[in-house]
This record gives C-alpha cells, sequence and structure tokens, in this order.
C-alpha cells in the first residue's frame, strides 16, 4: 500500500473544499493538545488560528498563565494575611473582653511603646508604676490618637482617665497662646481634682496650663474677654461652666476647643434634678470649633448616652471592656440581704463586729442619711467621719490635708486610724480601700 492509499483510507467519506485545503506543513505541526480531550461542547468555541503554528501559539499561552497564576498567588497570600491579621486582633481583643462597634476601627495595642507617641510621655506613665496598658487604654488610646470620636465604657477604677489623657497630651504637644484647646467633664468637684492630679502626672516636663474652676469670682475675672489666652487644658463640673458662660460678655471662651471629654458621661446624662443635659448642650454651642472632637468615658452602659453620641458624633467608635455595666473582676463583690430600713444598721453593726480592715468607705442615697449613720457609727464609737455637700470646702480641704499628711507618712500618732479613713473619703478609687458598702 503507497502512500496514496492510506490518505484514501484515512480520509474516507471526508471532503475537502477545493479552496481551503489543509497544507501538508500545517498537519506535520500539529501536536497533541489537551484541549482535544475536552468534550464536544468546550471544543466548539475553541477557534484555531490557521495563521500561527499551533506549536507557537500554545507557548505563549502557557507563558501567560504563568505570569496569572503568580499574581493570583500574590494576591492569595496576601488575602491569607490579611484575614490571619484580622483573625489575630478578634482574639486579641476577645482576651482582654474587648468589644468594638464602628468602622476602620484602629487595633488595639499591645505595649505602651505601641502607642507611638512621645518618649517622655512613656516615662511618665512608668514614673506612675504603670507597666501595660489595662485594656480600656489599649483600644481607646490608639482610636482617640487617630482623631476618632469615641464612646468609651469600662468598669471603675479600670484606668479610663489616662485612656484620655495620653492621647490629649500627645495632641496638643505643648503649651500655646490659643485659650483651652481641651475641656475636661466631670460630674463631681472631687472627680475633677483626681483628674487634674492624674493630667499633671502625666504631662510631667511639658509645662501645660491646667486649669481647675475652683473659685468662681477668681474665675470670673481670670478667664474673661482680657485674658491672655495663656491656657491649655481646662477641668470642670458642667455648673460651673455655665455660670461662667452665661454671663454678658461670657466669662470663658471655648472657641478654640479642639477635644471635649465628657468623663462619666452616665452621671451627667441622669435623669431628673441631677442631670446635665441642658448645660451640655449649651457647653456644645459654645464650643464652636467645627474641628472639635468628642470622647465619652463611663463606667456604665446607658442607651440615653449611646443615643446621644450616635446623634452628635460623626464617625463613632464604641468599645466596652468586660460585660455592659458589670463591675471589675478585681473587686470582690458580696451581696447582703438584710430584709428592712432598720436590717441595714444591723449589718453593717454585725460586720464591723466580725472584724473590718479599714479603711472602709460606706455610700449612701443621700446627706441626710449620711448624716444618720454618722451619729449612729459615732455613738457606737467607732472612728467615723462624714462628706456631703453640707460640708463647707474648707472642711473638705482640711481632710485632704490630712490625707496629704498621710501620704507623707507623719510620725504614727493616736490619729492615724482617723487620717486612714479620711483619705478613704477623699479618694474612693484609692488602693488603699479595704472595703465599701
Ligand atoms: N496602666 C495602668 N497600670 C496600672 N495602674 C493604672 C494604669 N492606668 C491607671 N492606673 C491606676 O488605676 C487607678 C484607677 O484609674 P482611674 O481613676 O483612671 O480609673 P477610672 O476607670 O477612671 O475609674 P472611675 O470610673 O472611678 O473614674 C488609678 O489609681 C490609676 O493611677
Amino acid at each position: 500500500m503507497d502512500t496514496y492509499d492510506i490518505f484514501k483510507k484515512l480520509t474516507k467519506s471526508l471532503r475537502f473544499p477545493k479552496n481551503n485545503r489543509v497544507s501538508s506543513i500545517e498537519i506535520k505541526n500539529i501536536v497533541p493538545n489537551p484541549e482535544d480531550n475536552k468534550p464536544n461542547h468546550v471544543k466548539k468555541n475553541i477557534k484555531i488560528n490557521h495563521e500561527d503554528s499551533i506549536t507557537l501559539l500554545r507557548d505563549i499561552k502557557q507563558h501567560q498563565q504563568g505570569k496569572k497564576r503568580k499574581h493570583s498567588n500574590e494576591e492569595d497570600l496576601k488575602q491569607k494575611k490579611l484575614i490571619l491579621e484580622r483573625e489575630e486582633v478578634k482574639h486579641y481583643r476577645n482576651a482582654n473582653n474587648i468589644s468594638v462597634v464602628g468602622r476602620r476601627i484602629p487595633d488595639p495595642v499591645r505595649s505602651f511603646e505601641q502607642f507611638n507617641v512621645d518618649e517622655s510621655i512613656i516615662e511618665n506613665l512608668k514614673k506612675c508604676g504603670y507597666v501595660e496598658p489595662t485594656p480600656i487604654q489599649k483600644q481607646a488610646v490608639p482610636i482617640l490618637l487617630e482623631g476618632r470620636q469615641l464612646l468609651a465604657c469600662a468598669p471603675t477604677g479600670s484606668g479610663k482617665t489616662a485612656a484620655f489623657m495620653i492621647p490629649i497630651i500627645h495632641h496638643l504637644k505643648g503649651p500655646q497662646k490659643q485659650g483651652f484647646r481641651v475641656l475636661i467633664l466631670c460630674p463631681t468637684r472631687e472627680l475633677a481634682s483626681q483628674t487634674q492630679r492624674e493630667c499633671v502626672r502625666l504631662s510631667e516636663g511639658r509645662s501645660f496650663r491646667i486649669h481647675i474652676i475652683s473659685k468662681i469670682n477668681k474665675a470670673l475675672n481670670q478667664y474673661g474677654p482680657k485674658s491672655n489666652k495663656k491656657y491649655d487644658i481646662l477641668i470642670t463640673t458642667p455648673n460651673r461652666l455655665c455660670y461662667l458662660l452665661k454671663q454678658d460678655p461670657p466669662a470663658i471662651q471655648l472657641s478654640n476647643i479642639q477635644w471635649l471629654i465628657i468623663d462619666e458621661a452616665d452621671k451627667l446624662f441622669e435623669e431628673g434634678s441631677r442631670s446635665f443635659r441642658e448645660q451640655l448642650q449649651q457647653i456644645l454651642q459654645a464650643c464652636d470649633n467645627k474641628e472639635k472632637k468628642i470622647a465619652m468615658f463611663s463606667a456604665t452602659h446607658t442607651p440615653v448616652v449611646a443615643k446621644w453620641c450616635v446623634r452628635n458624633m460623626p464617625g463613632l467608635i464604641r468599645v466596652t471592656v468586660g460585660h455592659r455595666n458589670a463591675a471589675t473582676d478585681t473587686v470582690d463583690q458580696k451581696l447582703q440581704f438584710v430584709g428592712s430600713e432598720h436590717g441595714k444598721l444591723l449589718a453593717l453593726r454585725d460586720l464591723i463586729r466580725q472584724g473590718v480592715q479599714p479603711p472602709v468607705l460606706i455610700f449612701v442615697q443621700s446627706k441626710d442619711r449620711a448624716q444618720q449613720l454618722f451619729n449612729e457609727l459615732i455613738y457606737d464609737g467607732i472612728m467615723v467621719d462624714v462628706i456631703h455637700a453640707d460640708r463647707t470646702q474648707t472642711q473638705v480641704h482640711i481632710l485632704k490635708l490630712f490625707s496629704f499628711l498621710k501620704n507623707l507618712k507623719v510620725p504614727r500618732n493616736r490619729s492615724r486610724s482617723r487620717l486612714v479613713r479620711i483619705n478613704v473619703r477623699i479618694k474612693p478609687q484609692n488602693k488603699q480601700t479595704k472595703l465599701t458598702i
């Protein structure tokens, strides 16, 4: 059988159009193509370009596929890395009992160094004896450092003051002659003084002018229009500030406020006669800098505060540490049912008889109740003192002086135990407090 016969047999029943014959060269160059193994419905869409050699085409195709695969591998890797990082952050937040709500939330940090703030701030933190940030500081500080608005809820004693002080000190950098740039609102004078002390400690070496409105008459002249704006930070209660704002012309200028911090926000938003909501509105109007940022801190979560924040703070981030409205787990708690009103006093006497370790702090509902309990305990011969609004500031300052002397480790004498108790009343969060009732 010659070549012609073989060709004939192979092409039996096939027709070749006269003007479009496949050249022998093309047939020679055909190499097995993986596409040939595909089912017919896939093959249908494949167009062979007769002008190029098929071998060449496959080479090019393979090369392009390699490039694409390499690119998509890189993308995959990037994506996987991102997912892994997100998972790590989630895990870290869970481990620290931090929950967050909001968009593009900065990651929490692991150490003070990761705050990326000036070295002097870190040194001051270490001087205070702080070794690592508390959970609220880990999450709130990066948020405020990015200039985001924040509603933070963390248990009492969890370090909220430093959580807003660190970013503020970082943002302000140093003193300037612009008037107040930061306003910190606290519900009580005691809290304002406490915040001022923390602010002074953490900003050591920066010479900020940190003011607290103590005497209204002095304040009327001090911050008025004639003042030379040599102020940086104002820490106050809303009532005093509103009094100054109501003067004609206003006795204080707040138009340069860049940061408004509302500490113990839940207290300021309380319903009824103790509510500061109206004053807050007045203060907000006075802080008319469009660029100002607001940050709210509180120990309990209240819907009224959350609603206000959502309405008034664009781009808000919410951070909660621990379970909502739960106490810090660093405090042992015991709930005792005492039956009647009279049962409270009996239970307290019982507790004292069993032997309590001073200092002890007792909170009551009103100043009358405080005075009544004071009288009862004095009658029992217990060394006790009382602080309430009817006591003059002089009395309170004497108590503070005692507290200061005690911290100086004055020679021990008979009155020492009294000093210890006084100290506790002045600063409830003090670590020396052994029992709070
Ligand atoms: N990182 C830290 N490490 C150790 N102690 C800290 C740290 N940050 C703050 N503290 C200390 O913890 C105590 C409580 O802090 P702070 O008063 O700021 O708590 P708080 O959450 O504001 O409480 P409150 O809700 O009662 O105002 C203070 O004595 C403070 O000095």
